[in-house]
This record gives C-alpha cells, structure tokens and sequence, in this order.
C-alpha cells in the first residue's frame, strides 16, 4: 500500500480559551505504523478524537480510507481512548459481548487469545481491574477488531514497564499491514521508536513535521527520541 490512509487539510479545533488546532494539513501513510509525538496539551488526543469521529471539528477537512462521511467510520476506525471508556458494571466477559454485538470485525477467538496473553480472566469485573490491567484490557479490545485504521492514544499508560516490549511486539504481530495503518500517540518513545515507520511532531496545535521514520534518523543523523528531545526542549 502506497497511498495515504488518511488525509487532513485545514483542521482546526477551538474549546472555551484555547485553540487546540490551529490548521493541521497532514497526510497519513497506509499500511504503517505512525507515531504522533507531542508535549501534553499540544492537541494530539483532540487530533485523534477528531479523526475517529468521537468530537466534532471547527473547520478542515478528513479523509479516512477515501470516504469523508462520519457515518463509514465506525467500521473503518477502531479507537483505544486515553480514558477508561468501559462500563465499569460489566464483566470481561460481558464487555467483549457487547463489542461482538457493536463491530462486525470483532473477533471473540482473537479476544480470548489476547486475553490469555495479557493475564485477565474473563469472569473478572471490570470496576476491580488495576489501571494497567485497565490498559491491557483497552488493547485486547482494539485488536480483536480487523478495523482498516487503529487508532491507539496513549496505548502503553499505565503498563509496567517489564510489559511494555511484549505488548508492542503483540500488537505488531497482530498488525496486517496489508489491509491495516495504525497511529498512536505516545509519550513512550523509548519503548515504541524501533516499531515506528512515520512519525509526526504536534507543539502548540500545529503540525512541526511529518516524516518517514528511517529517512528522518539517517538524515539528521540522529534517533527520534534525540530529535525530539531537541525540538520540543
Ligand atoms: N474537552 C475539552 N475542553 C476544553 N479544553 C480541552 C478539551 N480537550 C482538550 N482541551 C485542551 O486542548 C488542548 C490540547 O489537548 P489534548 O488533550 O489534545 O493534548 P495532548 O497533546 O493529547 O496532551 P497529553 O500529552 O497531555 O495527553 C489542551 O490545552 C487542553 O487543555
């Protein structure tokens, strides 16, 4: 896949005293891995809230695997929120019904594999889950979804980091590049750098760059965690 998963042109985004996106132009490469990198607040998750459908721009337009109309997304997009988004009320059990019974793409094989992996057991309720056990429940539910476009904020968020590296290896493992792009934000640049192709620099609501990963290190001669020390220090 050579073309662009996603393309954003003009996007801006205001909430009461601050203009979260100021004007993003930015297209996103299919079947890679895109790390978009940021310091807080600089409009990251709003960026991809937007681009799941999950807030409304002010202005812009978004392109998502061609189509520009919100109601393809939800099939086309599967989004792992910063927040803990789940119903604390259910079971592991109930929760991964209710997304069988949501996403057509739901895979209940794949879910309990992944579960298996990740240590959680599918009687537990969700309300008694540890925060890291909150995380890893979020990425069983993303990649049990054959979804064109992942969508991961802050996926790596309260996991130990003994974890971190088996869980991005599983997630690349379960990625088909094929047919799948994956963008997250993260913070955990040490840990995800060697997975990323893309990245992308936010600062203040504005896009500072977007470059593939290799071509960025071999012509600045230097890693991504280095530049971004540099450019947002
Ligand atoms: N619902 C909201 N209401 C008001 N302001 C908001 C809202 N959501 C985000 N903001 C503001 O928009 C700006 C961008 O926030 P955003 O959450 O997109 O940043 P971020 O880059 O994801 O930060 P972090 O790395 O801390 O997660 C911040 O100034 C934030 O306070």
């Amino acid at each position: 896949m050579s073309e662009n998963i996603i393309e954003i042109s003009g996007v801006k985004k205001k909430f009461p005293g601050v203009e979260a996106l100021k004007g993003i132009d930015l297209n996103i490469p299919a079947g890679m891995i895109t790390g978009i990198v940021g310091p807080n607040g600089s409009g990251k998750s709003t960026l991809l809230k937007i681009i799941s459908g999950l807030i409304v721009k002010d202005s812009g337009q978004i392109k998502i695997n061609r189509k520009n109309k919100y109601q393809h997304l939800m099939q086309d997009i599967a989004f792992l929120p910063e927040i803990n988004h789940l119903y604390k009320w259910m079971t592991i059990s109930e929760m991964i019904r209710f997304h069988e019974e949501q996403y057509s793409d739901f895979s209940p094989k794949k879910a309990e594999e992944l579960l298996n992996f990740m240590n959680l057991k599918l009687d537990q309720k969700i309300n008694n889950l540890s925060k890291g056990m909150v995380a890893r429940l979020k990425l069983v539910l993303v990649l049990s979804r054959s979804a064109a476009v992942i969508i991961l904020d802050e996926p790596l968020a309260g996991i130990d980091p003994a974890s971190r590296e088996r869980i991005l290896e599983t997630l690349i493992g379960e990625f088909d590049s094929d047919n799948q792009s994956i963008i997250l934000a993260t913070h955990e640049i040490i840990e995800a750098e060697r997975y990323l192709d893309h990245v992308i620099f936010i600062e203040n609501g504005k896009l500072l760059l977007s470059a593939n990963a290799d071509d960025l290190r071999a012509e600045k001669g230097k890693s991504i965690r280095e530049l971004i020390g540099e450019v947002f220090e």
